[in-house]
């Protein structure tokens, strides 16, 4: 095994997927992601984006090929190092919003932060900054079932970002999100994870998101690839005269 250079926060090598049922999911992938750096994981519908978040944040175990993190292998960790590596140093933001129905917003965003053994108080006042953030810090009270989904979304960046995470594994997170939204909500991940030092992985299949990044690492098939073209957002200046998926291997 090589350590992975230093300035790497995250490291893959050769990374191999499969799926229960035998899908394939990832062939080879091999990419570095430095600190501080939000990253675009890039590439059409079931091109393997949210297979290879789950394998760099040690959602899933790694059979084939290596995945590091700060210099340490995640790949060779049992479940419980994993999840506690997720728990304490990641943040993950799904194209759907979840939240616990039982507790209000407030308690929602400050979840992990209570789950780390944070105390109520001070994990509140984390979680209400971030919430102030997204504009929905007025909310705080209200229950997940009172919000419209875009609200939840909200509060699901604000859970993510409130334990000030090393690495924000961000799937589509602006997805459920109107382009007005969309653009607040992007603006606000990015500088957050600029003033705070945090690493982000995003995965999108919008090149208007992926615009946001400071480099974009595309996926085809499993495979990492030069260049995919995206089809654009309809609706947007872009869309007029293109349609198709292009790549460059
Ligand atoms: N749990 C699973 N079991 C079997 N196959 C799966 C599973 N999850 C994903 N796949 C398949 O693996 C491939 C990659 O899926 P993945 O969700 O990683 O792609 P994606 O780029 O994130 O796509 P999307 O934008 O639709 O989420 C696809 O062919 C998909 O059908």
């Amino acid at each position: 095994m090589v350590a992975p250079p230093d300035n790497d926060v995250l490291w893959t090598r050769a990374l191999h997927f499969r799926h229960d049922d035998g899908s394939p999911g990832l062939s080879g992938v091999s990419l570095g992601v430095r600190e501080g750096e939000i990253l675009a994981v890039s590439g059409p519908r079931g091109s393997g984006k949210t297979t290879l978040l789950r394998c760099l944040s040690g959602l899933v175990p790694v059979r084939s090929g290596e995945v590091w993190f700060n210099s340490v292998p995640v790949h060779t960790m049992g479940p419980v190092a994993r999840e506690r590596l997720r728990r304490e140093r990641f943040g993950w933001i799904d194209p759907d919003p979840v939240l616990i129905p039982e507790l209000n917003v407030w308690e929602n965003a400050a979840l992990p932060l209570m789950m780390r053994g944070t105390g109520r108080r001070r994990a509140k006042t984390a979680a209400m900054e971030w919430l102030e953030r997204l504009d929905i810090g007025d909310k705080a009270r209200r229950r997940p079932d009172e919000l419209v989904q875009a609200e939840r979304q909200r509060v699901c960046i604000a859970r993510a970002l409130a334990p000030a995470p090393s690495v924000v594994f961000a799937d589509e997170p602006t997805a459920p999100l109107h382009r007005a939204d969309h653009r607040h909500v992007l603006r606000t991940l990015t500088a957050a994870a600029r003033s705070h030092g945090i690493t982000v992985v995003l995965a999108t299949a919008a090149p208007d998101t992926a615009a946001v990044a400071d480099r974009t690492v595309s996926l085809l098939d499993g495979r990492r690839v030069r260049t995919v073209h995206l089809p654009p957002v309809p609706g947007s200046a872009e869309a007029e005269g293109r349609a198709a998926c292009s790549l460059s291997v």
